[in-house]
């Protein structure tokens, strides 16, 4: 009888130690996720095709996988960083709108002291990883995507003007400097072409969807375009920045000369359909589906423009675009009595 009830009271034990360990690993894993959460992880990997594109151009298509690895990584660091403590400043409006209301600090889940040690701790892992390994002036300008993206964007414009991400969409430009600097430890024309290209495309980017959720800015007082100046005027500026931003992602082509046919075909295809969609919603600036369709193709139009600038770079790539040029000059030269010579 004894023995009956040590044996039933052991294993009561044994369960109770298991649930509470299995309990203990859950809640360690919900606090993971929330600290990941918080540094916004969707928006990092196209920031960092920019960064990965900025690097294949500085290197010709010849990147050192360690120096590229170094990079990305820094990047991530800064880039989570500057989100937290965007997070933590905007806590307040976050806490009201729909789409933010889950997010860590808001509802909960995550101190604003804690979130704070967490960026600081991001921010200066990633100086230290790049000043280290990479160089000093990709270090810096990490930092100063940081700075930009807090102080500037974040503190002084988000919430006074609707030129807030205009000027503000300097700091998701810099990690494509940020990719130049890491290989050549200078700032030269392409890559401030590609800081260009990012920063034009961003209004196009962010206003479409700005469109779409107008209503939860209004609500905490937010004054995004959509809501200052309505849906025409909105449409109008996206089909403006979309117009500048084609034109722009050719220059790398001529004058710069830093990208060749391959890049050109693919920045002409991409460039046509974003403008296709830019005129469409212009046409019907309060068709919530077309701001929805040229929101998520800005995502595309970026991630394949940097794709294309990466394939174009690649040696095999220039060898056989060079082919391609010599077999058309050979084509060309023997077509008899051409007007002109080759
Ligand atoms: C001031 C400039 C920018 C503003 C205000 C802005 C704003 C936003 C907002 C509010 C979202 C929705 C996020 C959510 O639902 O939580 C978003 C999504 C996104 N943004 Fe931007 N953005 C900016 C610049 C950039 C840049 C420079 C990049 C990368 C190059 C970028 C990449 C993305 C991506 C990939 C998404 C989709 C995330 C998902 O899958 O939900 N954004 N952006
Ligand atoms: C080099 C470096 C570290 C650069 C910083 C790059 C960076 C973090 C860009 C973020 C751009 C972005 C998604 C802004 C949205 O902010 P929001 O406050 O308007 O978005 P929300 O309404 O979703 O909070």
């Amino acid at each position: 009888m004894i023995v009956y009830s040590v044996s039933i009271n052991k294993e009561l034990v044994n369960l109770m130690i298991g649930t509470t360990i299995s309990r203990q690993h859950e809640n360690f894993r919900q606090v993971i996720q929330s600290y990941y959460q918080l540094t916004k992880p969707r928006i990092i990997p196209l920031l960092l095709i920019t960064t990965a594109a900025g690097m294949w151009m500085a290197s010709e298509g010849q990147v050192d996988p360690f120096l590229l690895l170094i990079t990305l990584v820094g990047g991530t660091l800064a880039a989570a960083s500057a989100q937290v403590l965007n997070c933590i400043y905007d806590r307040d409006i976050d806490y009201e709108m729909l789409r933010t209301r889950s997010r860590p600090i808001p509802s909960g889940r995550i101190q604003t002291r804690d979130a704070l040690l967490f960026a600081i701790a991001l921010g200066s892992a990633s100086f230290t990883l790049l000043a280290v390994f990479a160089n000093l002036l990709a270090a810096l300008l990490a930092m100063s995507g940081i700075i930009f993206y807090m102080g500037i964007y974040t503190h002084l414009l988000k919430r006074h003007t609707p030129q807030n991400i205009v000027i503000g969409g300097a700091a998701g430009a810099i990690p494509a400097l940020v990719g130049w600097a890491a290989v050549t430890g200078e700032l030269s024309l392409p890559a401030w072409l590609l800081f260009a290209v990012v920063f034009l495309w961003t209004p196009p980017h962010f206003w479409a969807l700005a469109l779409m959720i107008r209503e939860d800015y209004a609500k905490v007082g937010i004054p995004m375009l959509p809501v200052v100046a309505g849906e025409e005027s909105t449409t109008r500026q996206i089909w403006v920045y979309t117009l500048l931003v084609v034109p722009a992602s050719l220059l790398f082509i001529y004058p710069l000369g830093v990208s060749g046919v391959v890049y050109g075909a693919i920045a002409l295809v991409l460039g046509s359909i974003f403008l296709q969609k830019a005129w469409q919603l212009l046409q019907s600036p309060t068709n919530n589906q077309l701001a929805r369709g040229l929101f998520k193709y800005s995502i595309l139009y970026m991630m394949l423009l940097c794709t294309g600038i990466v394939v174009d770079s690649l040696p095999i790539t220039q060898q056989l675009s060079t082919a391609l040029a010599d077999n058309l000059q050979t084509l060309v030269s023997a077509i008899p009595f051409l007007p002109f010579p080759v």
